[in-house]
């Protein structure tokens, strides 16, 4: 693991890593925070998964989450969005596809295949890689995101409940298989055939795996993909048909925005630590 930058932050330690990935081929780069608490033992992780045409930076500078995970002993990870440099053809035509839009699954379609594997990245190899050289505990995980990110934390969250205990999610993609960023992604990584497509949706993988913890979701009245790309009600409805706990919150004014997620981080990780935290 290489260290690329470590400063002290609330206590603990925000830092900024870069390791070699089996899953994409690629150096990845990562963002992790140590609450103070991981100094003196080992403690629960929160994974917090950022959207279109962002990398493990962004939600580290923007959303805010470090002041909370130090009080409730959280350590923090953030992953890159895609893998990067692999100047495959058409991998940077769009910002809504290949470069910062891995969408938090494994391509099975050429030339996609062989890199784009950030679903396993992140719930296997990242995870396991944060275990064996950072202080956290292997048996309490959480994870969270936004947009793009929160549809990867929805759908790895709902796949993978032995390992992600607590779920949340800002202005996620609830129903990619009915939007246009999820039809496109998944016609480019995964291929045409439909039935596929439903192992990352979480409106689809809910009706088959509810959970039983309560996942939590904010949503702005005033975002500007709520329209066309999120479907919050598809995936409520879903949730209730199958009796998934759901708290999904609509929130007037707030927009698409780390300002919006800055103005409701603090729910977010009490959330998460009051599943994390309960031994
Ligand atoms: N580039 C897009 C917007 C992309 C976008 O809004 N990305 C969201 C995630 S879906 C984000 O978090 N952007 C980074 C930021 O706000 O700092 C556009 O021009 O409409």
């Amino acid at each position: 693991m290489e260290i690329i930058s470590e400063q002290k932050c609330f206590g603990g330690v925000q830092g900024f890593y870069q390791h070699a990935s089996h899953s994409t081929g690629t150096n990845m780069r990562f963002a992790v925070f140590q609450p103070p608490q991981a100094k003196t033992g080992s403690v629960p992780l929160l994974f917090f998964l950022a959207g279109l045409t962002c990398t493990e930076e962004t939600a580290t500078i923007k959303a805010g989450m470090q002041q909370f995970a130090a009080k409730h002993g959280l350590m923090l990870v953030m992953p890159d969005t895609s893998p990067r440099g692999l100047d495959i053809s058409g991998e940077d035509d769009d910002w809504d596809f290949g470069t910062g839009a891995g969408f938090y699954l494994d391509a099975i379609r050429l030339p996609w295949a062989k890199n784009y594997n950030m679903g396993s990245y992140v719930s296997n190899e990242l995870r396991g890689f944060i275990l064996n050289n950072f202080n956290a505990r292997p048996d309490k995980a959480g994870i969270s995101g936004h947009s793009m990110g929160g549809h990867g934390a929805l759908t790895i969250g709902l796949k993978h409940p032995d390992i992600f205990q607590s779920v949340s999610a800002f202005a996620p993609i609830c129903a990619p298989i009915q939007c246009p960023w999820g039809q496109k992604a998944f016609t480019g990584y995964l291929g045409e055939d439909k039935s596929l497509w439903r192992e990352y949706d979480a409106t689809e993988l809910v009706r088959q795996h509810p959970t039983q913890n309560m996942i939590l979701i904010d949503q702005g009245n005033e975002d500007g993909f709520l329209e066309e790309q999120l479907h919050p009600h598809l995936f409520e409805t879903a949730c209730n048909a199958a009796g998934q706990p759901l708290n999904l919150r609509f929130h007037e004014g707030y927009d698409h925005s780390y300002y919006f997620i800055q103005s409701f981080i603090e729910d977010h990780i009490e959330h998460h630590a009051a599943i994390l935290n309960n031994d």
